[in-house]
């Protein structure tokens, strides 16, 4: 049977489906950008002031002349004495003829014979105080993001600020969750005695929201032909299925053969590790591709955290070797995923459990350490959960 690795490497060779699409900003996190974006003026455009207070054009005296107040948001005002101020806000232009800014809180205000007047007791004041120039950052015209950028936050801050509304990037399009089990419920439901709670969906729909991926959820029954029917239509629509239960051995486990029939090759089914063996992953000509995960809510957590997860972000490496405490002998000829939790920084215990249908314990899990079988090292890597 397949070694972890192993199927490491196959999936590296499957190319992870994206769509190109003119996208509004506000759906851009996570695409990869496929133009440059350019400044459409200089940045700052112009000299902003960077704190509440007064700016100067005589820096050698310590008491200057009140000319008036300027908002952010006013059009740039004018020093006209050469021992005078403005009284400015952060975010406004600097006045014209203006060398530098103090702060408001080293700052008096006072009157001399019916005038304002502003004084200042710090010592050191020089030219160019809390200006940030214009043009510094940037210059008009050339590129603030890199074609090929994966998109963050602060990318799309950047866009916003140079007036992108919409960008051409190479997004992963919806993806498609499906559980299946006739013994599931929904979680508003009250189960009968033999049912329970679908689990599984969510936890993987919500770590697909985190990562701003939208997906769409459906619950399959054991019946092969609404199950084909349900997938096939969902094909139509998006390139990445991720699909829970049904891939063991037990005489309803449909999925893998359905997926055959729906022309997709596995690429592996079952790997020598537990939990997660009979993990089922596929691809067809068009480029789709299925991660098919056991039904245990354990097999799908660690099969998607570890497998699908590095496979779509194609950079999840494992983590250096952590001491670990309690460790269980190795496995023979299967890798073992071992829950464990941090008790320093450079050390973790294991989580004592009750197998891979046991969420309850597994709660605190911190990190999965990978135990290779018949490896009896007390240092381990591990992916973090
Ligand atoms: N004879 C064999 N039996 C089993 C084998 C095997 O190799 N030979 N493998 C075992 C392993 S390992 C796992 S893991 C499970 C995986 O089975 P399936 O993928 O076929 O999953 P199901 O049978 O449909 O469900 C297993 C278990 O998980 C619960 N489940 C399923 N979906 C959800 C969900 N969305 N939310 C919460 N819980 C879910 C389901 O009720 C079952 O209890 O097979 C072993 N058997
Ligand atoms: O994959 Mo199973 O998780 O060993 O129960």
């Amino acid at each position: 049977m397949l070694k972890p690795q192993e199927a490491f490497q196959i999936l590296q060779e499957i190319p992870v489906p994206r769509q190109k699409v003119h996208q509004v900003l506000i759906q851009c996190l996570g695409g990869i950008l496929l133009e440059d974006v350019l400044a459409d003026r200089d940045f700052p455009p112009f000299d902003r002031v960077m704190m509440d207070g007064i700016a100067i054009g005589n820096v050698e005296i310590r008491e200057w002349k009140w000319e008036g107040i300027v908002f952010a948001g006013e059009a740039q005002k004018t020093l006209v004495h050469p021992n005078g101020a403005w009284e400015i806000m952060t975010g406004s232009p600097l006045p014209k003829n203006a060398v530098a800014v103090v702060k408001v809180e080293d700052l008096e205000f006072f009157e001399k014979e019916g005038e304002k007047w502003v004084s200042c007791k710090n010592e050191s004041i020089e030219k160019g105080n809390f200006i940030h120039q214009k043009g510094i950052d940037i210059l008009q015209g050339h590129v603030i993001l890199k074609k090929g950028t994966r998109l963050k936050a602060n990318h799309i801050a950047i866009a916003a600020s140079v007036g992108y509304s919409k960008l051409w990037i190479e997004s992963l399009g919806e993806i498609h969750v499906f559980s299946t089990g006739d013994e599931l419920v929904s979680i508003e439901s009250t189960p009968l005695d033999h049912q329970i709670r679908s689990s599984n969906s969510i936890m993987m729909q919500s770590a697909l929201q985190h990562m701003g991926i939208p997906s769409y959820h459906l619950h399959l029954p054991d019946e092969p032909s609404i199950i084909h029917q349900a997938i096939k239509f969902s094909l139509e629509k998006s390139d990445i299925l991720l699909l829970s239960g049904g891939v063991s051995a037990g005489k309803k486990d449909y999925i893998p053969s359905i997926l055959k029939d729906l022309g997709f090759e596995a690429k592996f089914h079952k790997i020598a590790q537990k939990p997660g063996k009979p993990l089922w992953v596929g691809s067809r000509d068009d480029g789709k591709v299925i991660f098919a995960f056991p039904g245990n809510p354990i097999s799908t957590l660690v099969c998607f955290s570890i497998y699908f997860l590095s496979w779509l972000q194609d950079q999840r490496t494992p983590f250096p070797q952590v001491k670990i405490t309690g460790l269980p002998a190795p496995l023979a000829n299967v890798d073992h995923w071992i829950p464990i939790q941090w008790t320093s920084e450079h050390a973790a215990e294991i989580l004592k459990h009750n197998g891979s249908g046991d969420l309850v314990h597994w709660q605190h899990a911190d990190a999965l350490a990978w135990q290779k079988a018949n490896d009896t090292s007390e240092e381990l890597i591990y992916f973090p959960l």
